[in-house]
Order: C-alpha cells, then structure tokens, then sequence
C-alpha cells in the first residue's frame, strides 16, 4: 500500500489574466481552485493509474473541507489529521509566464503532529509512504527525519521529494526514490551543471549517499533514471504546455504507482516521464487516458 504525505496541503488558486499590470486593478479571464500540496497530487495520480493509495497529512478550516470533499468525490482515499487552523491558499497566477505565491502555512499543535505521528506508526513491511512538498514552519525543519524514523521502524520503504537539507539528511535513510529537477540537484550540491557528465556526477552522489532511485526531471529537455549499474536517458512527448504545477509530482506517481504495481524500473521510468508530460499537456493533473496515450512517445536509451 502506498501513503503519500502532505503536511502542508493547499487550494490551488489558479487565476489567468490576459496581462498583469503590478500597481493596478487586474480583471481575471479565468480562475480555478484545485486540491494541492505535493502529496495529494501524488494521491490523485496514484489512483488514475489504478494504485491503491492513501493521502495523510493536515486540513484544517473551510479550505480544508474543501479539499477533503474535493477528494472524497474523485475517490482518493485519504486519512488526514484535523488541524483547528485553515489550511493555505497558494495563488498560481499565469500571465503568460506562471507567477506562484505559496503561503507559509498553518499552525500545528503538538497534538496534532503527535496525531500523524501515531497514525504512521501503523505502517507495514511492504508499504511505500511518500514525503512530499514543504513543511509549515509550526512543525520545525526535523519532522520530516521523525517520521522516516517511524516508517524506517516499521520496516517500510519511503520517497521523498524536498530540497536542500533536508533531502540530505534523508539520503543515509535509504529513501527508494528522490527526484530533483536539474536546477535543484545544482543547488542542492551549490554547483553549476553544465554538461552530461556533470548531470551524471552529481545525480550519483545521491545513490552513493544513500538513494535506491534517482529520477532527474528536465522538464521539456527529458529526464535521467540513475541506478546502481546504469543511466537511462528518456525524452518527453511533444506537445502544448497548459500548465507546469504539479508535473513533478505526476512524475513521481507515475514512477512509484507502476514500481509497486510491476516492481519493473524502466516501465515505471517510462510511465512517470508520460504522467509528467500528461499534467504539463492539461489543465488539471492528467487523468488515465492521457497518461495512456503518451507512454509509447516515451523512449528510453541507455546513456553512455
Ligand atoms: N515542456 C514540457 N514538455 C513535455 N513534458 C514536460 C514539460 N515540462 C515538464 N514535463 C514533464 O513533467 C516532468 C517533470 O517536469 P519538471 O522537470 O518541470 O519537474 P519539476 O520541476 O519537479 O516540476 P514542477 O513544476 O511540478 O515543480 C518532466 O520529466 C516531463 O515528463
Ligand atoms: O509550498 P510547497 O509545499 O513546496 O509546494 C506546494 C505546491 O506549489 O506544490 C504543488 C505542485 O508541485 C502545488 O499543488 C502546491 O501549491
């Protein structure tokens, strides 16, 4: 069973201006709200692809409700904690470019942390929980360490997909799978990269640190699978981006969904790389049939 975690969940206020002038009022010509944080985007991929899942994590207010109903009525499994403040509002603004403000997020007491804390130790041998997204500053910058310590415990595997520090700290964890893009794996290492052997240098620093997987997106550029003995190269299927927010996480649901369904590393590379491409090609995050479509645009090569 797969668990993905989202401790700082969010209303994606999506909102489309013909052009943005700073200083003045500004008439929207579209707007959306969408269930976000990483996690649950993670969750709602999972459950396309037909793999059973669970998003846990913290909601809390009318916002909360929003995405726990937003949820309940597209299937998504989920066991959250009730947190007595409102969950954030993230404002993905596209203007052309896309602008995001992301908020800090709630305050969340220690008996609420305690409360997440205690529903992962219920973890199993076998389960696959994914961290993902950024923590509220309530929590502190270590729980994300204590709840791999739960899950390391109860003998489970985990992803997670963050930055900086605490990416680090996680590698001698053994995480099955990290996936920084390109620009993070620089800054993660306060390096430039720019060539191929560098993408490679540094994306093996994560194994020899402890990663089982290293996924590394590049967004339209392709993406590169590095694993103990080998780097695979894939491209990304051609086509019109909608929408940028959330095709990392695609990604990682595509990967991780199919690698607990086949155990089958190249069809989960392939599968991720189309799940990624499907939310980039759509409004929303991709359904099924989209990601379908694109698996066989997905080509795979060994990268000498
Ligand atoms: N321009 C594009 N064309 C086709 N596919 C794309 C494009 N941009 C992103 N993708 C798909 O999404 C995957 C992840 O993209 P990216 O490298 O931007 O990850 P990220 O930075 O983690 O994403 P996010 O915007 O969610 O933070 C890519 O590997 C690819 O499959
Ligand atoms: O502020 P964080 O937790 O780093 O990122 C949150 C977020 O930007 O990530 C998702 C896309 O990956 C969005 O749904 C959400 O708004």
């Amino acid at each position: 069973m797969i668990y993905t975690v989202t401790l700082n969940p969010s209303i994606d206020y999506i909102v489309e201006v013909e052009q943005l002038q700073l200083g003045h009022l500004n008439r929207m010509k579209r707007d959306l709200k969408l269930p976000g944080g990483k996690g649950i985007n993670v969750s709602r991929v999972l459950t396309q692809l037909g793999a059973e899942n669970t998003a846990m994590g913290f909601l809390g207010g009318f916002t909360g409700e929003f995405i726990r109903d937003f949820l309940s009525k597209s299937t998504v499994a989920s066991d959250f904690v009730s947190i007595s403040d409102d969950t954030r509002i993230n404002v993905k603004l596209k203007h052309g470019d896309e602008t995001e403000v992301n908020g800090l997020g709630p305050a969340i007491t220690k008996e609420e942390a305690q409360a997440l804390v205690a529903k992962l130790s219920q973890l199993k041998k076998g389960d696959i929980l994914v961290l993902s997204g950024s923590v509220p500053p309530s929590l502190g910058s270590d729980f994300y360490e204590r709840l791999i310590q739960v899950c390391k415990e109860a003998g489970a595997d985990f992803v997670i997909d963050t930055t900086g520090e605490a990416l680090l700290q996680a590698l001698k964890d053994k995480p099955l799978l990290v996936k920084p893009n390109h620009h993070e794996l620089a800054e993660l290492f306060g390096v430039t990269i720019d060539t191929k052997e560098d993408l490679v240098k540094y994306g093996r620093k994560l194994l020899e640190n402890g990663a089982k997987h290293v996924l590394i997106s590049m967004a339209g550029e392709g993406a590169l699978l590095i694993t103990d003995n080998e780097v695979y190269h894939a491209n990304v299927p051609a086509g019109k981006v909608k929408n940028s927010v959330g095709a990392g996480d695609s990604m990682i649901a595509g990967f991780i969904g199919t690698f607990a369904l086949t155990g089958d590393v190249l069809k989960a590379f392939r599968t991720g790389v189309a799940s990624g491409s499907a939310t980039a090609f759509s409004d929303d995050l991709a359904v099924k049939e989209q990601i379908e479509a694109l698996i066989p645009e997905v080509q795979i090569n060994e990268w000498k």
